[in-house]
């Protein structure tokens, strides 16, 4: 391997099933060495990790990127939204995260919606109409269930907060991941007293928000990662917003992710506020905005319905008139936090492989129900859809996002986005550029474009046909959740 061109950066993506670290070439976006290592989450009712496992798996990934970490001049962390990391006075979790998928405080986020304004307050106040995944929520879940654990804790942080303090020693978020919280005002762009006060918690406990550009701190020497003291920190985000700097996507150019969670969202200039709560109006790490939808259920659910059936994750057959809703995890988009997974249509000719492919298409609908929502209405219509994320690997993904979207899809080659724009945003601090910019500069969203072809408009509507009529059952608790 050559040598490198210009300074070395670290980009890392702590995300819901591992941590990435990849060390890239700030000159030319060239990944010099990249690790990996794995997260467990509980299974059950609720979806909990233990904050010191991202730590541990950090260190772990870093490890297997050798001498080219240690080289490294600035370094960024991307991490999964949204979950609610508690801390003692010693810095020490006081319990395991409560998860962006844990779907236990949907009671939560329904009586604080209507406690404080209705849903229109909440959009426009913080840009989103609260679901179980929104910190706020898991906050009040704790309060209210786990008092003694609310009382223990001194500070309260998002993932990448978490890891960006054991880097640094200081307690700091962004405004794209703390866009996510739920106690945010994108309006003002500062904590939100009102919301703060009504569920208990003291502001004192939360980090200082660092703007687009500025160092969040610089490594410190006393842990055991391959950083040399005073390497520069960057701020960090959440990883939907890091995969956008990654990209260098600019307004109206779609991405679609498909991951443990899926998500749907563009850049735009103009500040969302979604009464209907389908859009989550979040902040991007830049300065902009970042309208997305996320659906719960994505790669993990059609997984399992492939190994329910014994089929491989490709195996699927057209021709299927089944409707298969893989709402496994309950649903966040659309708003169904009790519902279980449905299957509709099922006969005696009915195959394996159909049955997969219902667990794809209804899997995808879900997104794509959202996709123009999240578009600003001056966006081009053909623009082609950016497919990300573990998923966008598979042929039978970008088959079904294809026939279902009707647009042209585009898979990037470079594979782990959120951590390359973690990687820009580490070496936008070291040169002063903007980070996404600097994706564009290292050609990130390059790759095969597929043509458009005609939207299967027929299995979209049978799917939102099952969905409408299935309401009651889907809002039904089921006795395992
Ligand atoms: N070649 C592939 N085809 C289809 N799906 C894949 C492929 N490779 C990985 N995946 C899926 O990608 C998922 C992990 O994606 P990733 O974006 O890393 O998830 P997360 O960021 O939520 O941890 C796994 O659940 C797996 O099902
Ligand atoms: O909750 C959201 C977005 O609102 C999720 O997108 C999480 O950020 C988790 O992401 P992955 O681990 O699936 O990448």
């Amino acid at each position: 391997m050559s040598a490198a061109e210009g300074p070395l950066v670290v980009g890392v993506d702590s995300s819901t099933q591992s941590t990435k670290a990849l060390v890239v070439d700030a000159s030319t976006g060239r990944v010099v060495a990249s690790g990996q290592a794995p997260h467990t989450v509980s299974s059950g009712a609720g979806r909990e990790s233990d904050p010191r496992q991202w730590w541990d798996a950090l260190c772990e990934a870093l490890r297997q990127c050798g001498d080219a970490a240690h080289e490294a001049a600035a370094v960024s962390v991307g991490g999964q939204q949204h979950g609610l990391v508690t801390l003692d006075e010693r810095g020490e979790p006081v319990r395991p995260a409560l998860l962006w998928n844990d779907v236990r405080s949907a009671p939560q986020a329904r009586r604080l919606t209507e406690e404080l304004g209705g849903a229109k307050f909440w959009a426009e106040r913080t840009g989103s109409v609260p679901a179980a995944s929104f910190t706020v929520t898991k906050w009040a879940w704790l309060a209210e269930h786990e008092p003694e654990a609310a009382r223990a804790t001194k500070a309260v942080r998002l993932p990448h907060d978490y890891l960006t303090e054991r880097l640094t020693g200081q307690g700091t978020t962004d405004r794209g991941d703390v866009s996510g919280t739920g106690w945010w005002a994108s309006g003002t762009e500062g904590y939100d007293e009102e919301i703060l006060a009504h569920v208990g918690l003291d502001p004192a406990l939360l980090p200082r928000v660092v703007r687009p550009g500025e160092v969040a701190g610089t490594v410190r020497d006393s842990h055991d990662l391959p950083f040399s003291k005073g390497t520069l920190v960057a701020p960090g985000t959440g990883d939907n917003a890091a995969a956008a700097l990654g990209l260098g996507v600019r307004p109206g150019m779609p991405v679609m992710s498909l991951g443990t969670s899926g998500t749907v969202y563009a850049v735009s200039r103009r500040r969302p506020a979604d009464p209907s709560g389908t859009v989550a109006g979040f902040a991007d790490a830049r300065g902009d905005w970042l309208p997305l939808a996320c659906t719960l259920n994505c790669t993990l659910a059609v997984d399992r319905v492939a190994t329910l059936l014994g089929l491989d994750r490709e195996a699927v057959e057209p021709g299927t008139a089944v409707t298969l809703l893989p709402y496994l995890d309950g649903e966040r988009t659309p708003n169904l936090p009790n519902a279980s997974g449905l299957l509709h249509g099922l006969r005696h000719d009915t195959t394996a492989g159909q049955l997969l492919q219902a667990a794809y298409d209804g899997a995808v609908h879900s997104l794509l129900g959202a996709l123009d929502l999240v578009l600003d209405e001056d966006a081009d219509p053909s623009a082609p859809l950016l497919l990300i994320g573990g998923g966008a690997r598979g042929t039978a993904w970008q088959q079904t996002v294809r026939r279902l979207s009707g647009r042209p899809v585009q898979v990037p080659e470079a594979k782990e986005l959120v951590a390359l724009g973690a990687a820009a945003q580490a070496a936008g601090v070291l040169t002063g550029e903007d980070p996404a910019a600097v994706a564009r500069r290292w050609n990130t969203a390059a790759g095969p474009v597929l043509d458009a072809v005609e939207r299967d408009e027929e299995t979209l509507a049978r799917i939102a046909g099952v969905l409408s009529d299935a309401a009651p059952l889907l809002e039904r608790p089921t006795d395992t959740h």
